[in-house]
């Protein structure tokens, strides 16, 4: 059952917010993972409060592109930016706008869950937030995503949709524009999934912007679809690419 596509409009980002936004997108993207292409010639954009959904069966890219996106794998061919320059001319500003939360749950498991987001919080703070500010974040990080009770629980002791809510958590510990979430839902009970979706409304409506992938139910009106197949190639380039191809070759 899919309920993916919601026909609302997204509201205007207030002013202030929209203005320090920034316009972020691909053109041109090749990935290859092994010996395989996986997508080609894919475009995207992602302009302040937008969504994008990312759909396609297993294996078709959607964690390889929202990987590429955030800079932890490399295109084959094609660039990234932002509208004040290329992703690969500044990596740090990119990495400071951007915030990933994959498959796999990146919590310390001898740190407790404010121990944890503490430690988000503070790797990603800007030069003049203060240690109250930090503190405040967490906070109302641990309270917003139901994990208060939780706080001095240690990380190896919570459970997976625990564990999935304190990654989650981390996006509003420490705040960047550009969120991209791999299957954000997966282990979410339904109160934690309208959570999640109320979370992600009221980012986009300050000027935030999404990249999401999913097989399953997510409320995100007004998203954009990104359909990975239709970025496939046949399996005879998809394969035969390292003989005699090069990736800028299947650029349009
Ligand atoms: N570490 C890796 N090394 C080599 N190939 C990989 C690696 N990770 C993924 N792949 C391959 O890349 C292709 C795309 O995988 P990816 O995980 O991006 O797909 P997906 O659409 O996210 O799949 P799913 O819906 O199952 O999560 C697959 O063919 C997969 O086998």
């Amino acid at each position: 059952m899919v309920r993916r596509m919601i026909p609302a409009a997204v509201s205007d980002p207030p002013p202030s917010a929209a203005a320090s936004a920034r316009r972020f997108s691909g053109h041109g993207l090749v990935c290859i993972r092994g010996e395989r292409i996986v997508f080609a010639n894919l475009n995207l954009t992602l302009a302040p409060g937008e969504a994008l959904l990312l759909l396609g069966p297993n294996g078709s890219g959607k964690s390889s592109l929202l990987r590429l996106m955030a800079g932890l794998l490399r295109p084959a061919a094609g660039s990234l930016a932002w509208d004040d320059g290329p992703v690969r001319e500044d990596p740090e500003r990119h990495h400071a706008r951007t915030r990933y939360v994959g498959h796999t749950d990146t919590i310390k498991p001898v740190l407790t869950a404010r121990e944890n987001l503490a430690f988000w919080a503070k790797v990603c703070a800007n030069e003049d937030d203060t240690r109250a500010t930090l503190q405040a974040r967490t906070d109302a990080a641990l309270d917003r995503l139901a994990l208060a009770r939780l706080a001095d629980v240690p990380g190896r002791m919570l459970s997976a949709g625990q564990k999935r809510r304190l990654n989650l958590a981390r996006l509003l510990a420490a705040p960047a524009p550009l969120w991209l979430m791999d299957e954000p839902t997966t282990a979410l009970d339904k109160g934690s999934v309208a959570t999640l979706e109320a979370i992600m409304a009221e980012h986009r409506a300050t000027g935030g912007m999404i990249a999401l992938s999913t097989h399953l139910d997510v409320n995100l009106p007004g998203a954009r679809v990104l359909n990975l197949d239709d970025f496939a190639v046949d399996a005879a380039t998809a394969y035969g690419l390292h003989e005699d191809r090069h990736p800028e070759d299947l650029r349009a």
